[in-house]
């Protein structure tokens, strides 16, 4: 679970409630305690879910077991490419065998092993729990290993279950997505991964993520987490995901931009994480719930205005609750009559084990109390702002239930696969919803048909069924339409909701749909920090820096932005064609926080030919566009020299790289590249089995040849590369002249854990600009 909750007992993102752990009635904070000393229990919580039956009698004491024990250490290996399987195998050959053979305090552990269902065996799981990793000597050098990958975007280090929802999304290259609530960022990253899987090598997708949070701090989270992942897809913005604005396409205020694909992993009591925030025992109340449904509602049902007809949306939830789960989805689905539906998951990553959505839940007021329907609730036992949401707690009708597929919604449970608890609800929206999106459905099956017929006019006699007349367009068509109507009962509309008596279909029950009514979209304040400008190539600065390094053609010009403060600006940015059009339309509507990765940035050395540098992050997006000049390809026992040295003198360089370096002038960015697959021969070989192209920035000074990476990518490197592990926290002593990298900082370790979800970490970031001036 995300940190979501700054509520009590660190729920997700509830947004109500103190800081952790919550404050006394007399405001003083109450005293520390341990994990160990909070109890792992609450009657209420037992007796509450008891009722549900959300398991058998004979399997709930295990359920209940489960959650009060510790959950095992989870990462997931990030990316598709080469350099994820590269990392898969150093596991594979270096940590697993070495973990096997160990044993702490007598006892033997169990090696790291791949989650089944996670594909391309890129998810993992370690019964060793977190802190005990942390404090292992045994472990520290695998430890450190989680710790390095991470902090360099190589590792996730996220909840098992956490990782289905963006799974499940299916997203393509071209598909515009949206994360409604996406701080601190893993499912983004997810995301983001997806998209680019299969995006044409060297260009960036045609697609992008929208990765929205309301609370501005946990959206500057975002930031680190897209430094990470180095995008041009991706932008940061911070709205009410229930007032998320309309974009409209140019031209035409009906028309709003609609997302592909949406995930609303929305804020909620989180008890499905009792493994992870022992707090939830003692903190969880029946009322967190009936708090949180609004909100959830609004969110899905906003995120179900913002989908293409055709488009996929995930609902999701870190707890086990039905008020935050089915109640949400079922009111939303019957609302919408029929536009939105469940899809069918079941044969999606067959390997994990989920039980389906409830059919039926009873409501648990503050007084302990449970109910059937809401005709037994007193209106003292409802805080006066839930008693207006009541009808929404309770299930529909069975027969409603029944016609909406709610067991197609997905629960997954701690006990099945040593996992936190989580809900998913993959649906899709068959049908336009506005009248606008009516209209244009309309003219587009218009114009669909009138194409159809003119080619069936056009077509041959003998492409036509002599027997029925039908062409043979028309016979596949309807063949393959049958086909689907039979394959898959989905295609089956939901019927309308039925009428209530007295509805006249005029006016609408008001004070059963009060909460559904469309949130309008206000106009939000404008954020405080410089907008991002757009630049144009043929003039000033870039224009200059374009010709130094002789960036081809084949780069779109239409990308480099900037943050232009007094009439200067420190970085310059790469969007993707799709952000830049997104964001031309949007204007000022939107509010982002961030965009783009940093590809060239200014450096402060006297005499350089070009007052920029190339920036880490932006050179596998630039390296396709880099002349052979500034790329330089190296055997294994120069990179070794490189990464041994990180300064070396040229004369430790072989005679070739020497040439190679002279040809550029002192004072200027270069890549070093290592092509694995070009260096077969190589009689020195890297420590583990590299498949995937390694590509360095690199200073070249008057005499020497510098790394450009930061201390944590360095590491990695040294690791991978040579099989040195190098301390972390001696790394700041590795000899770095070019005083480029910032220093770890003291408390690295801790936050290098999720560093995304520590904010001051983050919020560094977002003030960085600078950080590397040689
Ligand atoms: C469960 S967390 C999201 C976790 C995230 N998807 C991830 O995987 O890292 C819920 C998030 O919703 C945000 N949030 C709370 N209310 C919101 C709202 N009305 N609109 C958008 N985001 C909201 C919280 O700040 C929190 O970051």
């Amino acid at each position: 679970m995300g940190r979501g909750g700054r509520r009590r007992g660190g729920g997700r993102g509830g947004g109500r409630g103190g800081g952790r752990g919550g404050k006394s009635v007399d405001g003083e904070r109450p005293a520390y305690r341990s994990f160990g000393d909070l109890r792992r229990d609450n009657a209420n919580f037992r007796k509450f879910y008891a009722a549900q039956q959300i398991v058998g009698e004979d399997e709930f004491p295990e359920l209940i077991e489960t959650m009060r024990t510790v959950l095992p250490t989870n990462f997931r290996i990030t990316g598709s490419r080469q350099q994820a399987m590269d990392i898969r195998e150093q596991i594979m050959t270096e940590f697993v065998p070495f973990i096997r053979g160990l044993s702490i305090e007598g006892a033997a552990i169990e090696a790291p092993h791949q989650l089944e269902w996670y594909p391309n065996g890129l998810g993992w799981q370690f019964s060793i729990p977190r802190i005990a990793l942390k404090k292992s000597k045994e472990l520290s050098r695998f430890h450190s290993f989680l710790v390095t990958e991470t902090e360099v975007g190589n590792i996730s280090r996220q909840e098992a279950v956490s990782m289905v929802p963006p799974l499940l999304l299916d997203v393509q290259p071209d598909h515009y997505v949206l994360d409604m609530c996406a701080a601190p960022g893993s499912k983004t990253a997810q995301l983001v991964e997806a998209l680019e899987a299969g995006a044409e090598a060297g260009r960036p997708a045609r697609g992008l993520v929208v990765a929205n949070d309301a609370d501005y701090k946990r959206a500057c989270m975002l930031v680190h987490q897209m430094n990470r992942l180095s995008s041009p897809n991706v932008v940061v913005t911070n709205h009410s995901g229930e007032r998320f604005p309309n974009i409209f396409r140019a031209g035409d205020a009906r028309e709003p931009v609609q997302f592909d694909r949406i995930l609303c992993d929305v804020p909620c009591s989180g008890d499905g994480t009792t493994r992870k925030n022992v707090r939830v025992w003692e903190a969880w109340r029946p009322d967190d719930a009936h708090a949180l449904n609004p909100l959830q509602a609004k969110l899905l049902q906003r995120a179900a205005y913002l989908l293409k007809t055709g488009g996929r949306l995930v609902y999701s939830t870190c707890s086990l609750n039905p008020i935050e789960n089915e109640a949400v989805v079922a009111h939303v689905l019957d609302h919408f009559e029929g536009a939105l539906r469940l899809v069918d998951v079941g044969r999606e990553l067959p390997e994990l084990k989920r039980r389906p959505g409830l059919q039926t839940w009873k409501v648990m007021t503050r007084d302990g109390n449970i109910h059937d329907s809401a005709e037994t609730i007193a209106l003292d036992a409802l805080s006066r702002s839930h008693r207006r949401h009541l009808p929404q707690f309770f299930p529909l009708a069975p027969a409603r239930m029944a016609e909406l597929r709610i067991e197609r919604c997905m629960r997954i449970y701690p006990h099945l696969q040593n996992t936190g608890g989580f809900f998913v609800a993959v649906i899709e929206k068959v049908a336009p919803i506005t009248v606008d999106e009516k209209k244009k459905a309309a003219q587009e099956k218009a114009r669909a048909e009138a194409l159809h017929l003119r080619a069936t006019a056009k077509k041959a006699p003998s492409d036509v069924d002599m027997d029925t007349g039908a062409s043979a367009a028309d016979t596949s068509a309807a063949d393959a339409s049958a086909d689907a109507d039979t394959n898959d009962e989905l295609q089956a509309p939901i019927p309308k909701r039925p009428k209530v008596a007295g509805d006249d279909g005029a006016a609408e029950d008001e004070a059963a749909w009060a909460p559904y009514l469309p949130d309008c979209p206000r106009e939000e304040p404008v954020l405080r920090e410089n907008p991002f400008v757009f630049l144009d190539p043929s003039e000033g600065e870039l224009q200059t820096i374009l010709a130094y390094y002789s960036i081809k053609d084949s780069m779109s010009r239409r990308g480099f932005l900037s943050r232009i403060e007094q009439g200067t600006f420190r970085s310059i940015y790469y969007v993707a064609d799709s952000v830049r059009q997104l964001m031309e339309l949007a204007g000022q509507r939107l509010r982002v926080v961030n965009t783009g990765i940093r590809v060239f940035s200014r450096n402060c050395v006297k005499g350089a030919g070009c007052a920029f540098r190339l920036v880490g992050e932006g050179v596998p997006l630039l390296l396709p566009h880099l002349p052979d000049k500034y790329v330089i390809d190296v055997s294994f026992s120069d990179l070794g020299a490189l990464l041994d040295g990180v300064n070396p003198l040229f004369a430790s360089l072989s005679d070739g790289f020497q040439e190679r370096l002279r040809a550029v002038d002192p004072s200027s960015s270069v890549v070093v590249r290592y092509d694995p697959a070009m260096h077969v021969a190589d009689d020195e070989k890297p420590f583990t089995r590299l498949t995937a192209e390694l590509v360095i920035p690199c200073w070249r000074g008057h005499a020497s040849l510098s790394v450009h990476v930061d201390k944590n990518q360095l590491c990695s490197l040294i690791h991978r590369v040579l099989g040195r592990t190098v301390d972390r926290s001696a790394a700041g002593r590795l000899k770095l002249d070019n005083n480029s990298r910032s220093e770890i900082p003291a408390d690295a370790e801790d936050s290098a854990e999720d560093p995304a979800e520590d904010p001051a970490n983050v919020l560094a970031d977002v003030a960085d600009d600078s950080s590397v001036a040689p």
